[in-house]
């Protein structure tokens, strides 16, 4: 049977520039086809008018980079004539969040993994690299970023009608848990949806940042990809515990930014091992190892692994991220290398 290549091999193929060479064929939309079968892959390139000649060329290119690629023995590639034209397009919503030079979403394909934990973290972790950091809960389902920074019943004051998100652990944080009572059951239907995040990004008096950080629902439904295509994503940062099940949905997960043309930074693995509080011993509740081989399965890269710590929830729970308490422990250093790996990998949009 023939599936859909995964994402390593797009993101392979994102090496071969167009004919003109202005942007490569996987952005450009030449990829017409890219399926797999066992070792067998198969690429369509689409052909743009009076480009027959140089993509003949850009093809073999294609088809000697997927050749390289582990796993694949046979590439069967072809060229296809050009497709008409569509209809002109609706002119698409303005782009949300262009203050922040850069836009990194923090997701996961299965709730409880520790994706708010780690968003929240990671934030903090970056702003103690004196980066001007945003953090953004769109976790309209479940917010947990109130109670996480300490601020359970802030409501937010506004300014000439748009809200101010508020400041703390040298952040600059909004969440549509500040809008709503807490403990109110957050039950959107599909359009309100977009309209909470739409408020979220567009009615807030964001400032200019370095970094916004998105806490992104779990899951890969409609709410994570119309956020994918009204916010020029910077990158993504998937979290995944070590079992099969949470990697299978961080597959998925990775597989919808491909989808969506966004950049996914790499994994993380939380309650990767646990540390006995009294004496320090470490053990493996879920085993080990599981998303260090997912990420390199996938192609993409492992950021690291942070331990199962009763203080990283414990200071969740008690409004001061574990990244600001306790920065230099074992929980602390994990973040503080994760913000240490993603700034590495914005630096060029920030310098
Ligand atoms: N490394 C860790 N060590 C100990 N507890 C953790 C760790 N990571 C997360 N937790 C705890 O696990 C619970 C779930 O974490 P969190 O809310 O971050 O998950 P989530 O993936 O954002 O869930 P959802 O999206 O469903 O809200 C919280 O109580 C949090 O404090």
């Amino acid at each position: 049977m023939s599936v859909p290549a995964d994402p390593a091999l797009l993101r392979a193929l994102s090496a071969v520039l167009t004919p003109s060479g202005a942007g490569d064929i996987v952005a450009a939309g030449l990829v017409e086809t890219l399926s797999r079968e066992d070792t067998t892959v198969s690429l369509v390139l689409r052909v743009p008018p009076g480009e027959e000649g140089p993509m003949t060329r850009i093809l073999a290119e294609a088809e000697a980079i997927l050749a390289a690629q582990a796993g694949v023995e046979r590439v069967r590639g072809a060229l296809t004539a050009h497709r008409p034209e569509p209809p002109p397009a609706r002119t698409p919503p303005p782009r949300l969040l262009t203050g922040a030079r850069t836009v990194i979403a923090v997701a996961s394909g299965k709730g409880g993994v520790g994706k708010s934990t780690t968003a929240v973290n990671l934030a903090v972790a970056l702003a103690r690299r004196d980066l001007r950091v945003g953090l953004l809960d769109a976790d309209i389902y479940g917010p947990s970023l109130p109670l996480m920074l300490g601020r359970p019943d802030h409501r937010p004051q506004t300014l000439d009608g748009k809200m101010l998100p508020i400041e703390v652990w040298g952040l600059h944080a909004m969440s549509i848990g500040f809008l709503v009572e807490p403990d109110q059951a957050l039950i959107w239907r599909g359009p309100m949806v977009m309209g909470a995040l739409q408020q979220l990004m567009g009615d807030v008096a964001w400032p200019e940042l370095d970094i916004m950080v998105i806490d992104l629902p779990p899951g890969t439904g409609d709410a994570q990809l119309t956020l994918a295509q009204r916010v020029s994503l910077t990158g993504a940062v998937i979290v995944s515990t070590p079992q099969d099940i949470a990697l299978a949905d961080a597959r998925r997960a990775a597989a919808m930014f491909a989808k969506t043309q966004v950049p996914v930074l790499g994994l993380v693995e939380n309650m990767s091992f646990y540390c006995c509080p009294n004496c320090g011993a470490r053990s493996e509740p879920f085993g080990h190892g599981g998303a260090r081989a997912e990420a390199e399965r996938l192609g993409i890269p492992f950021l690291g692994e942070v331990p199962l710590l009763p203080d990283v929830r414990a200071s969740a729970d008690g409004g001061t991220p574990i990244a600001a308490a306790a920065p230099d422990g074992v929980a602390g250093l994990a973040f503080a290398s994760l913000a240490a790996q993603v700034a590495g990998m914005l630096a060029r949009r920030l310098a």
